[in-house]
């Protein structure tokens, strides 16, 4: 890509913070604006990517982390927005998280956001307000918003225990009239309904969407549709992912707490409102492994969508190891179908355990965002998902 692309990043936890980490390595991305629930910081020459990781390593603004025995509540703004992004441009206020957080026992938490001892705290000053680029803000999204005609992409790193939490971020966009590209790295089936039918309202602000563009769904699927092709009849698609968590535990409870809806008995309200001692307890009780099958990933409807194959025929599951950061299982797309010769047969596509959950979510994330800035500039406005486009290097 010849010209540099400007990106802003909504949420900076667990994959928003790795998104900016990849991005160094990737040509032709500037980082010119970044947000998380409680602050912004904006740069449009480029942000000093370097000195927001350190300000934020271990001390994200994602939940009730410290004290551990605040339930999160939709009032305590834990999911997302707390369901009051939707009014936002009535009262043209975002809702401010407390979330129960406060500093953690052992150390108070100082003006730069570290603790007495060095080590730094969630609390008051949890992410990116403890980086010298950030500003708090009650608005954090609006305040990126006001500033989008100089931003050609936006990853959307945000949590989504509200299934249409994304989608209502995508019209605000479209309410400014932004016309760029946005990304997402949503999980869930459901969602992909709730964007296609704001499709009029994206393309008529100049939008270009790929939903759904981390790795499942995203890498994965965009895997499947390739494997696909050797086939005229697609009878399965079977996705398998392993990820070995240790290291990366503490910034990607988002995703963690996300992931235990999957499981049976749980659904994502009582995700939402555990405890973070609740979900300690739940992860000891299996020993830190969690297995999922049947879980409700946006792969299926995605594949339907691009004509692959049915999508009662696919299948995710996976195993979530968060005490080891070696994977649990190794991620696996297979699918089977028949060739146009009558051969049956099984086409697999294997991610090396050696590659983690953050490299293959962001890469093909940044991946899939430098590909809509090229149909967007091209002018093909529209929902798109990771089966419809090739991502870019
Ligand atoms: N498709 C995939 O392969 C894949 C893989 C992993 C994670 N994910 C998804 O990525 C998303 C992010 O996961 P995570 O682990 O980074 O979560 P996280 O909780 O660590 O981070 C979420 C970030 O969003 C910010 N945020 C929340 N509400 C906000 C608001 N109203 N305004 C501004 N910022 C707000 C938080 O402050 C935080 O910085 C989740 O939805 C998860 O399911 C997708």
């Amino acid at each position: 890509m010849d010209d540099d692309v400007t990106f802003a990043v909504l949420g900076t936890g667990g994959i928003g913070r790795r998104a900016l980490d990849v991005a160094r390595h990737k040509g032709g991305l500037t980082p010119v604006a970044a947000c998380d629930r409680n602050g912004v910081a904006v740069d449009h020459s480029g942000l000093d990517v370097d000195e927001l990781l350190d300000a934020t390593e271990g001390n994200i603004a994602s939940g009730p982390e410290a004290d551990g025995d605040t339930p999160a509540t939709p009032e305590s703004d834990y999911a997302s927005d707390g369901g009051l992004a939707s009014h936002a441009s009535e009262t043209s206020s975002e809702p401010r998280s407390d979330g129960g957080a406060t500093a953690a026992e052992g150390g108070s938490v100082g003006d730069d956001g570290t603790a007495s001892d060095g080590v730094k705290q969630a609390g008051e000053d949890a992410g990116i307000v403890a980086s010298a680029q950030g500003e708090p803000t009650e608005t954090p999204i609006d305040d990126v918003i006001a500033e989008s005609d100089a931003i050609d992409a936006v990853l959307l790193a945000l949590p989504n225990l509200e299934h249409d939490f994304i989608p209502r971020v995508a019209e605000r966009f479209a309410d400014a009239d932004y016309g760029g590209v946005l990304v997402d790295v949503l999980k869930r089936s459901r969602v992909i309904g709730m964007l296609d039918d704001r499709t009029d309202r994206l393309e008529d602000s100049g939008i270009t969407f790929v939903c759904g563009a981390g790795a499942t769904p995203g890498f994965l699927t965009g895997a499947a549709a390739l494997a696909a092709q050797s086939f005229v009849e697609v009878d399965s698609v079977e996705i398998w992912w392993g990820v070995g968590l240790k290291s990366g535990y503490e910034d990607n409870r988002g995703t963690v707490r996300e992931d235990i809806a999957h499981l049976d008995g749980y659904d994502i309200e009582r995700a939402r409102e555990m405890s973070e001692s609740e979900i300690e307890a739940l992860i000891d009780e299996h020993g830190g492994r969690l297995e999922f099958r049947d879980m409700e990933h946006a792969d299926d409807v995605l594949l339907e969508r691009a004509g692959i194959c049915d999508a009662e025929d696919v299948s995710v599951g996976g195993v979530l190891d968060v005490r080891s950061d070696e994977k649990p299982t190794t991620t696996t797309v297979r699918v089977t179908g028949t060739t146009f010769d009558g051969e049956r047969g099984t086409n697999t596509f294997e991610l090396d355990d050696a590659t983690s959950m953050a490299a293959n979510v962001n890469g093909p994330a940044l991946g899939y965002l430098k590909a809509a800035v090229l149909r967007n500039r091209a002018g093909d406005y529209g929902v798109y998902g990771p089966a419809d486009v090739m991502p870019s290097f």
